[in-house]
């Protein structure tokens, strides 16, 4: 760690966390700030502090008190910690408690009237919140329990008639689909209740029932209906709009529907802080869908629910078990595993008798057919929550190997890679023949359609692999991999790749949200030659975009990207090199997501040490939606 990360202010305990790596020096700037202001001096409640702010940096909404001494450290160059976590001078965890429950930072009335802290006790323990998070998650509580106590009004009959005319069966159209059917539940679901959660991992259908979604709610409520579609990033919005659209004629959608970013259904505003609906002037819509919810943030699910009308129905979308948003929160797995408090509407018990009639354990197993709906399943309904659990795009080996990771049975993900198949690969990291004639394959085809103009097959093929890392730095990451295809697929081409210049096939990668030009973080495009000049095209709909490159404020070349970048789209092939077992990184959200990402073919690069590791660890995301608090 150099002198400038170690936070000049910090002393004792707070110093010693911060060489070590546990605490960054914006934490101790923050925790040393806040006791100043306040008057506190007490070094326990400083060092609380600061693992409260560092919380809140990797991702929880607070501070599990229960969990203090879970925390990372630096690690020398060979992987060696720095200092074990457990030999950090500790408080005892009683002194800490004790502290913060008479400490000004907590109970307010220091000099600077400021109360920036919440201690919040719970049936599992205290968390420790900073004020601004707690309130944004008790603002969450509230409009969600205001929203579960009222019904919409529905026509009961028309309900029923749209849902058999919406959901057929697969194989013989003529007939309603076979109870239970959890797309139809979803459905129904969200035309009887405001608030419904539809989760499932790729390929369950989620587009698909959003589409009879709005069919249905257009079939009950007229044309004159106002959608409002939203995604957290640009790419996931084009990607909802285009299925929707998709879907239009055949279900006799109002047409041209648009999807947009949350940030800009919200009204965000260059220079301003504020969006422009809110609490106090409600979004114009009569429903709203948000696909990929899996990556909201706390703080923006807060500013949705608060600017969503009462009476607009809202359905959040996504898949819980994914990497969830980089900043706090993982609201989407946390709405799905919150404590029920709901009731179900009866007209919805009504409205899909059959397919919560089916008992649990006399239909067919597996994936053919969908079984009945578990206990546990019929409670979460009062929540408004279904998730949907068969795979409908790929079968097979890659649905397997996803579903054994997410439920952690390593032996069961290590039968799998190593029983090979068309679908799935399992190479060791020096292994990398097919890797590098996949690397180079796609960039040839991508290359050559991007030379003779074809902006549509460029963007086709560069969908066709990926090779994606959990890191960006060290043997495993991503600059270290870029360079590696950048030197294959020059030495298969006798082409320099010259990373200072715009060139045909180019791959792109958009790496900061730039809304007046809508581009997004995490977007890809490729450089395309259009006569005389070059182009930088995005894939969005059935019409790519179109921009001169100069127009690009933040863009890398992408030969390998992250696995967290990569959230929301799919390739035919991925590629993932595993880092070693012990990086932090590797998790069982990381490597799910990983091998979500792709559609025909998943090749794992790695040891089978690092993938048991993903397999075992998983990232605990401190919050308190899913405990019992008061209001
Ligand atoms: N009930 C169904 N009957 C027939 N085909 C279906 C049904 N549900 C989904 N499909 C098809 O399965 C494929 C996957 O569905 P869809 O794209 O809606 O899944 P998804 O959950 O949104 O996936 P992703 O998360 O990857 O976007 C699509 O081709 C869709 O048309």
């Amino acid at each position: 760690m150099t002198d400038a990360q170690i936070a000049q202010r910090g002393k004792g305990a707070l110093r010693t966390f911060n060489e070590a790596g546990a605490l960054a020096a914006a934490d101790v700037h923050v925790a040393v700030r806040l006791a100043t202001l306040a008057g506190e001096s007490d070094a326990d409640v400083h060092l609380a502090t600061a693992l409260a702010v560092r919380a809140v940096r990797a991702g929880s909404v607070c501070l599990d008190l229960n969990r203090l001494r879970d925390v990372t450290v630096e690690e020398d160059e060979n992987g060696t910690p720095l200092v074990a976590p457990e030999d950090l001078p500790w408080p005892r965890d009683e002194d800490v408690l004790a502290a913060l429950r008479r400490s000004p930072l907590v109970v307010g009335g220091g000099p600077g009237g400021l109360r920036p802290l919440r201690l919040i006790d719970t049936a599992d323990g205290p968390l420790l919140y900073l004020d601004r998070y707690f309130r944004q998650e008790q603002t969450i509580r509230r409009v969600l329990a205001e929203r579960e106590g009222r019904f919409p009004e529905v026509d009961e009959q028309r309900l029923v008639s749209a849902l058999t005319e919406l959901f057929r069966d697969q194989t013989d159209p003529a007939r309603p689909a076979p109870a239970p059917d959890r797309q139809r539940v979803a459905a129904a679901l969200a035309a009887t209740h405001l608030t419904a959660v539809i989760a499932g991992g790729p390929g369950t259908g989620k587009t698909h029932t959003v589409a009879r979604i709005l069919a249905l709610l257009t079939a009950l409520h007229g044309r004159d209906l106002r959608i409002g579609l939203a995604a957290p990033t640009g790419k996931a919005a084009a990607r909802l709009q285009e299925s929707v659209r998709a879907q239009e004629s055949e279900l006799k959608l109002p047409p041209d529907l648009t999807a947009m970013t949350l940030h800009r259904m919200l009204g965000w505003q260059r220079g301003r802080t504020r969006f422009r609906y809110h609490a106090g002037n409600h979004l114009p819509y009569d429903v709203i869908v948000v696909d990929e919810t899996s990556m909201v943030s706390l703080t923006m699910m807060c500013r949705l629910l608060e600017a969503v009308r009462p009476d607009t129905r809202l359905v959040l979308v996504g898949d819980p078990d994914q990497l969830a948003s980089v900043d706090a929160g993982a609201v989407l797995a946390d709405l799905v595993g919150r404590p029920i408090t709901g009731t179900l509407n009866p007209v919805f018990e009504r409205a899909v008798p059959h397919d919560l009639a089916v008992p649990r354990d006399l239909t067919a197993p597996g994936d053919f057919a969908e079984r009945g709906l578990s206990d546990a399943e019929h409670n979460r309904l009062r929540g408004g929550i279904v998730r949907l659990s068969r795979g409908r795009r790929f079968g097979g080996a890659i649905a397997d190997l996803a579903l054994a990771v997410r439920q952690g049975r390593d032996d069961d993900v290590m039968a799998i890679l190593e029983s090979g198949g068309p679908e799935v690969s399992f190479v060791g990291p020096s292994d990398l023949a097919a890797l590098r004639a996949d690397v180079v394959r796609s960039a040839e085809g991508v290359t050559a359609a991007a030379e003779a103009g074809d902006v549509a097959a460029a963007l086709d093929r560069f969908e066709s692999h990926r090779l994606l890392c959990a890191h960006r730095d060290g043997p495993s990451g991503v600059k270290r991999w870029a360079r590696q295809a950048t030197e294959w697929i020059g030495a298969a081409t006798g082409r320099y790749l010259d990373p200072e210049r715009w060139y045909p096939g180019q791959p792109l990668l958009v790496t900061a949200n730039d809304h007046d030009m809508r581009i997004y973080n995490g977007d890809t495009g490729v450089v395309v030659r259009r006569g005389d000049e070059l182009v930088a095209a995005f894939a969005r709909g059935e019409e790519p975009y179109l921009l001169h490159p100069s127009q690009l404020s933040a863009v890398n070349t992408v030969y390998a990207m992250t696995i967290h970048r990569s959230q929301g789209s799919q390739y035919g092939t991925v590629s993932v090199v595993l880092p070693e077992a012990k990086s932090a990184l590797l998790t069982r959200e990381l490597l799910y997501t990983a091998i979500t990402r792709a559609r025909k073919h998943v090749r794992i690069v790695g040891t089978e040490e690092s993938v048991r590791a993903g397999v075992a660890r998983q990232v605990l995301r401190a919050s308190g939606l899913r405990r019992e608090i008061p209001a």
